[in-house]
């Protein structure tokens, strides 16, 4: 096998496979015909890139096998750069294939350039994520200060890094301390508004009275006590994002005035009576079942489409496969500094249980119950009774075979070197492989000894 990246091109044309093969030096083309072949390329090769024809047989005319092809390559490998063909007329498709997570669409016939800038591009931010995924596993922050490595998460990332820089409206769905803030934040710095402010309120924690002031700001003398004209957070973060927390937590009253505000783009405070141009994009989250709430009549649909121009579902930590210690770890060495703890790290047995819990309160829960085993621990390590957990056991559906070895390694690995406290000599012992041999692995998994 060459060293080129692999360019999987998906496409039954037998024709447009070889002048796409031709077309492209600077990669390993690989072609597939049908959706089968495409998986199996995608197990066998694992490519940064992908090109995809919709319309594959059985429905070459069609578009269902392509999006059924688009959906398992995506559960599969959801970091895959899909690059989907529009053929004539069929932008709405291509929308829709963007919406389900492709990467980018080219337009049919092919213009073999044009196409190469897009994948060439795809390339490119394939491998700064890749990055960022690494610098993240090793404890070092990546998107908006994020430690994540799952795929479930990974693919949330990367929807949010596709809708940055578009300037619609976002909902966030998710558990209670699942990340929706850090997230807000961080689509917030990659969008073209980040010269500008970061506003977050939590609609929940406002009494209703406040809020509408709160969000919309006051004229000197609008009610008793308002000595002077204040700015509403919607003013405060304009040329920037205002987060609103908790927005399923929003009155019926107001929610009619942020619906004007969001149809105008102007407000008027309290007691004002001049309208004020705003330009604030809306970011906004809850945790509450807001299409049951749309159904009931307690939440404005005409509010909600405004609001939810894109919905992205933030996973709960139990469904990120590998995170919690991923993030338990960052935790220990984070709060054991803070608080000049003696510890170090996590027992073989804290990790274990950490695994295998549900984390129904999700990061947040994580982190305090770190945070209270690092004050509880004896030694140097965080064991699994100072966590205070039950087990069960989940496991997801492997990618292939080499990263079932992987993760196989990466953990008996991690084990060996915090039961011989990071000592090599030790670890290696542990694991029945040389000096060197350890080293080697701990180089090609970028883990630290
Ligand atoms: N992936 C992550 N990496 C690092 N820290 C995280 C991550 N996710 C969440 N946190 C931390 O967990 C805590 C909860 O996160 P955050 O407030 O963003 O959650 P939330 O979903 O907005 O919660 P709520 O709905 O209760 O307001 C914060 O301290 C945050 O910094």
């Amino acid at each position: 096998m060459s060293d080129k990246p692999v360019l999987l091109v998906v496409e039954d044309d037998a024709a447009l496979q070889r002048q796409l093969r031709w077309a492209y030096d600077g990669y390993e083309v690989v072609c597939a015909g049908t959706r089968a072949a495409a998986i199996d390329a995608v197990r066998a090769h694992e490519p940064a890139v992908v090109t995809l024809d919709l319309g594959l047989p059985p429905d070459p005319d069609g578009t269902s096998e392509g999006f059924a092809t688009l959906a398992e390559m995506l559960a599969l490998k959801p970091d895959t750069k899909v690059i989907v063909a529009s053929g004539h007329g069929a932008r709405d498709s291509a929308r829709h294939a963007i919406a389900q997570g492709a990467w980018d669409f080219y337009a049919k016939p092919i213009d073999i350039d044009a196409l190469g800038l897009i994948v060439s591009r795809a390339f490119h931010v394939h491998a700064l994520e890749a990055e960022n995924r690494r610098l993240a596993a090793r404890g070092d922050a990546g998107f908006g200060g994020l430690i994540y490595a799952s795929p479930e998460m990974t693919r949330t990332v990367r929807t949010i890094e596709r809708v940055a820089p578009a300037d619609v409206s976002v909902m966030l769905l998710g558990a209670s301390g699942t990340g929706k803030e850090l997230l807000a934040r961080g689509l917030h710095d990659m969008s073209s508004r980040s010269g500008g402010a970061f506003v977050a309120i939590n609609c929940a924690a406002i009494p209703e009275t406040l809020l509408e002031s709160e969000l919309f700001g006051h004229e000197k003398g609008a009610f008793t006590g308002a000595v002077r004209t204040v700015e509403g957070k919607i003013e405060q973060a304009s040329g920037g994002t205002l987060f609103l927390d908790e927005i399923g937590d929003v009155p019926l009253a107001l929610q009619v005035k942020l619906l004007r505000f969001l149809q105008e783009r102007v407000i008027e405070r309290l007691g004002g009576r001049k309208p004020i141009a705003v330009d604030t994009r809306i970011v906004c989250a809850t945790h509450q079942d807001i299409d049951a709430m749309v159904a009931a009549g307690s939440f404005r649909d005409d509010l909600y489409y405004r609001l939810a121009e894109i919905v992205v579902r933030i996973p709960a930590l139990g469904e990120r496969s590998g995170d919690a210690g991923l993030l338990a770890r960052h935790f220990v060495t984070r709060h054991a500094a803070t608080m000049k703890s003696a510890v170090t790290g996590l027992a073989p047995d804290a990790l274990a249980a950490i695994d295998a819990w549900g984390w129904p309160g999700n990061v947040r829960e994580l982190e305090n119950r770190i945070k209270r085993a690092v004050i509880m621990a004896d030694g140097k390590t965080v064991t699994a009774a100072d966590l205070d957990l039950d087990d069960s056991l989940t496991d997801a559906l492997p990618l292939n075979l080499r990263t079932v070895r992987e993760i196989a390694d990466r953990k008996a690995i991690r084990h060996a070197l915090s039961r011989s406290d990071g000592n090599i000599a030790g670890a290696s012992r542990l694991l029945g492989v040389s000096r060197p041999t350890l080293y080697d692995l701990l180089k090609t998994y970028d883990l630290h000894g």
